[in-house]
């Protein structure tokens, strides 16, 4: 059966009131659903309680970037926590993943690469559905190695391709190869980058990010522990990816694109450039100046999140 999306469209993944259909008619037959990576499950939890009031889902690659934008989006969107309480790792007893709530925004952290960020995006979309979250929001807030960009630089994805230059995310399912169109919403592309202040201390721009399956060889370094590749490669390889368009390399965007895309959900992908691959492969800037650089995509993302909370309160 179709119904309205979010914009009243028909849609497979959409009820009328904006709650999400799931992809996968398993789900409602089970009597308990086990989030297992996020050590949250239907029955031992009550999660449209917990988190049927989500709005935003923030996603990066670690525990700590993620507790920092949770503070940061808290003090930004004025939320004070109910009384005696403290923002705490909801998922602590996975020891995997951990997820802060602040109001209508949830920060989880994804880990390293496309087979983490697809379980996380898994898992926190069936609790998007389980907790009958209406038009939920994604961002995935990371770090990247800018190509011919300065260190800094906030690139907002128009659009997503792996190392081969596919615009698909590629799984292995049954011992078949299913490709799934890696999309991004691009309303969403402009309104970020419209964001930017002009007393802003770092640029923003659009870009095609680079998913790699790995760090050092994946994105042509020849600074891993094993490279059978020569820097003339390399530099031919990065030269090639300038023509092509590509801006930035990072490792979750085709999963996160795709996904997010299959699922129906809106998404943005804004990364931080903390190298320019053009000059290097090491990351030698102080971890301060890191740290600093990588709240700049938090700075966007939380004026977005603002913004449409302000016109919510208006209507
Ligand atoms: O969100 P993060 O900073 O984890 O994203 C990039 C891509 C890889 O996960 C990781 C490699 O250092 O950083
Ligand atoms: O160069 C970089 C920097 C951060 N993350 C990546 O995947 N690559």
């Amino acid at each position: 059966m179709n119904c309205a999306n979010q914009n009243g469209e028909v849609s497979e993944t959409r009820n009328p009131d904006g709650t999400l259909r799931l992809r996968n008619p398993n789900i409602e037959n089970l009597k308990e659903d086990i989030l297992y990576h996020l050590a949250l499950s239907t029955v031992s939890h009550d999660l449209v309680k917990m988190f049927g009031d989500v709005k935003f889902v923030c996603m990066g690659g670690t525990a700590k970037r993620m507790e920092h934008l949770a503070q940061y989006l808290q003090s930004e969107i004025n939320y004070e926590l109910p009384i005696g309480t403290s923002l705490c790792d909801l998922t602590e007893k996975s020891h995997r993943f951990a997820m802060y709530k602040v109001g209508p925004i949830l920060c989880v952290n994804h880990g390293m690469g496309v087979p983490s960020i697809g379980i996380l995006l898994h898992e926190i979309t069936k609790l998007m559905y389980h907790a009958k979250v209406k038009n939920p929001i994604f961002f995935r807030i990371g770090t990247c190695g800018g190509i011919g960009l300065k260190e800094g630089t906030v690139i907002v994805a128009k659009s997503v391709v792996d190392e081969m230059g596919n615009t698909f995310h590629t799984q292995k399912i049954c011992g078949k190869v299913v490709q799934r169109p890696a999309k991004l919403d691009q309303q969403l592309v402009k309104e970020l980058t419209s964001l930017r202040k002009s007393d802003d201390t770092f640029n923003v721009v659009e870009g095609v990010t680079m998913c790699a399956d790995d760090f050092y060889e994946g994105q042509g370094r020849t600074d891993g522990a094993f490279c059978d590749h020569t820097e003339e490669d390399k530099v031919n390889y990065l030269n090639e990816l300038v023509k092509r368009g590509v801006t930035n390399i990072e490792m979750e965007a085709t999963a996160f694109a795709a996904l997010t895309h299959y699922a129906g959900i809106k998404a943005a992908l804004i990364n931080v450039a903390l190298v320019n691959r053009l000059n290097g492969d090491q990351v030698t800037t102080p971890k301060e100046t890191l740290l600093e650089w990588q709240n700049h995509p938090q700075i966007l993302v939380g004026r977005y999140i603002k913004k449409v909370l302000r016109s919510e309160t208006l209507v």
